[in-house]
């Protein structure tokens, strides 16, 4: 069952680890008691503030500006899209239908890519490796060059850390002395057969522009390649850094194909043509239905599943959701649902500026308690969202956008601490989300920006070490603590706080939420709280000014 929040947490993620202390004496309890009735009387004069504020940022039409950071496919539009999903549920339902032609793009690039192994395992000499030309498709969990300590790289972590910050290593793939595989007739067959999905991958992908094309060393341009964003080489200053428009700079307010489809609601009758392609988004749609049984055989197919696993082939973290949906997908008649789209994956390039405008909570409709759910109090109220792009070729695109952030939202994948980033593979995609984290935290430009962090993918991290992955075979300090999910989350968030204690220029509380963000009921609770938080942080700075 998918989680978000450790379960010792409490429900209020602005007042949680504040618990008891386990053995306070009669004195110290009344001290407590006291000093809790006074922070309540300070809460609720905040909560009378907060509506005032509220009322009064309506009509003033000033907006909150939350930037969503972090590594590429850490789930930053995942989020937006929640945020969407919880808050302007109407806006959200209308624009569903476009994201058809992602999701089919999604499903027939997983088997193209299964295609294209079975190909080459097929093509070559029996007792050979194989696979020489298919190195992008390999999972990212490869090894990487030698093992990797922090205390190496951060000389500004507080040196009276008892415990030092991990090591991360890297380690051998297994050799292969397993004996060949061997495909039949039917293999043969389902290549023929699902030779067609070539050409609407290639065409979806035309259309789908250049986010849809994953990141690898060769798509990145390492010259313009950074960890943070502060590595960038021009120079800025803090009252006027310029907004740079080109390339990665450009702040998008939609995907191109997302306008292309602004009229196609996947009700409308008739052949729905793509005004910037000559994609004829109905034969794609046709040409899947048409492939669904072979599909489902080859996904099915207990060689092809032993051929995926000895290869280490990555197929995305939403392939098997898709193949398992495939019923559903690969029909004439498909609409996506919101479980859907928020497994949809295209890369975001550069900023994407978005406008969430808070709709009216609709009862019966909102999978919110009607408690939480107070969109009606904020309804029609603006924030604006910006969405970047995590790989390491956009982070510079950052930088002109922390001057007049109200709030971050970091979010940090767990699952990813045996892999590699997509593209630069000497570097683990943990340390690099650490690294980034904090150079945010430890930002002087940033000292007035709440921060919140998501250590995002707890399902999937959940996953891999039930399927009996080591936690500790990767980070050495995590010693011989369980191989368990939660505790290795809490482990996490327990080293993400520390970084942030020992490097922010001024206090500032942590909010770390262990999050599902694929999971949209637990995922809008914690942005309803989240959306408070960050409204009473603006605040108590505004009071405070
Ligand atoms: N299983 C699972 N999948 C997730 C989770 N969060 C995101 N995903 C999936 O991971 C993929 C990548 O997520 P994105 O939201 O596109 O990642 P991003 O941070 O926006 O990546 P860039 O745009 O490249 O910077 C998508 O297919 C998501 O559906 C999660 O918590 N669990
Ligand atoms: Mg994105």
């Amino acid at each position: 069952m998918p989680v978000t929040r450790l379960s010792n947490e409490g429900d209020d993620p602005f007042s949680v680890f504040m618990k008891p202390p386990p053995h306070e004496t009669d004195d110290e309890k009344a001290d407590r008691l006291r000093r809790e009735a006074d922070e309540k009387r300070t809460s609720d004069q905040i909560d009378e503030h907060l509506k005032a504020e509220r009322a009064a940022m309506k009509k003033r039409k000033t907006d909150i500006k939350l930037l969503l950071l972090g590594q590429s496919e850490s789930g930053k539009s995942t989020t937006l899209k929640n945020f969407q999903l919880t808050f302007a549920p109407k806006a959200w339902r209308a624009e569903r239908a476009s994201w058809r032609a992602v999701i089919q793009f999604n499903l027939i690039h997983a088997v193209n890519v299964i295609l294209d192994v079975l190909c080459d395992e097929m093509l070559s000499p029996p007792g050979s490796a194989g696979g020489s030309n298919l190195s992008a498709h390999r999972s990212n969990s490869r090894p990487g060059s030698g093992s990797w300590s922090m205390e190496d790289l951060d000389a500004n972590l507080s040196s009276d850390d008892d415990e030092p910050l991990d090591n991360f290593q890297s380690l051998d793939a297994a050799s292969s002395d397993l004996p060949p595989l061997t495909f039949s007739s039917t293999h043969s067959l389902l290549k023929l057969r699902l030779a067609p999905l070539r050409s609407i991958e290639m065409d979806l992908k035309t259309f789908l522009g250049a986010g849809s094309e994953e990141l690898s060393p060769s798509v990145g341009q390492t010259s313009d390649m950074v960890a943070t964003p502060f590595d960038a080489t021009y120079s800025y200053n803090t009252s006027s850094l310029s907004r740079r428009r080109t390339n990665e700079f450009a702040v998008r307010s939609h995907a191109a194909w997302k306008k292309s489809l602004g009229f196609y609601t996947g009700t409308s009758k008739g052949r729905p043509q793509s005004p910037n392609s000559d994609m004829d988004l109905d034969r794609a749609t046709g040409v899947i239905a048409g492939c669904k049984d072979d599909i489902k055989l080859l996904w099915e197919d207990s060689l092809i599943q032993e051929l995926l696993q000895r290869r280490g082939v990555k197929l995305g973290d939403s392939a098997e959701y898709y193949f398992k949906e495939i019923d559903r997908i690969a029909t004439r008649q498909y609409e996506p649902s919101d479980n859907d789209v928020l497994r949809a994956r295209l890369r975001t390039l550069g900023v994407q500026e978005h406008k969430l405008v808070f709709e009216h909570y609709e009862p019966g409709r909102s999978r919110l308690p009607t408690d939480i759910a107070s969109t009606s109090a904020d309804a029609g109220s603006t924030w604006c969202i910006y969405d970047v792009g995590g790989a390491r070729t956009s982070r510079a695109a950052w930088l002109p956008f922390f001057d007049d952030a109200q709030a971050i939202l970091f979010l940090a994948p767990i699952n990813c601490f045996d892999e590699q980033l997509a593209e630069d593979d000497r570097i683990n995609r943990l340390q690099d989300s650490m690294i980034l984290w904090k150079s945010i935290v430890s930002s002087k430009l940033l000292v007035g920006t709440s921060i919140v962090l998501f250590l995002n993918k707890f399902d999937l991290l959940d996953k891999k070490l039930k399927s009996g992955v080591k936690a500790n075979a990767y980070l050495t300090n995590y010693g011989d603590r369980p191989n368990d999910g939660q505790l290795f989350a809490k482990y996490l968030r327990g080293k993400f706080k520390q970084m942030q204690k020992d490097l922010s220029p001024k206090p500032r509380p942590f909010y770390g939420f262990v999050t599902t963000v694929i999971d949209q009921e637990n995922t809008g609770l914690t942005l309803s709280y989240l959306r408070d938080g960050i409204l009473r942080e603006h605040l108590k700075k505004a009071v405070a000014v």
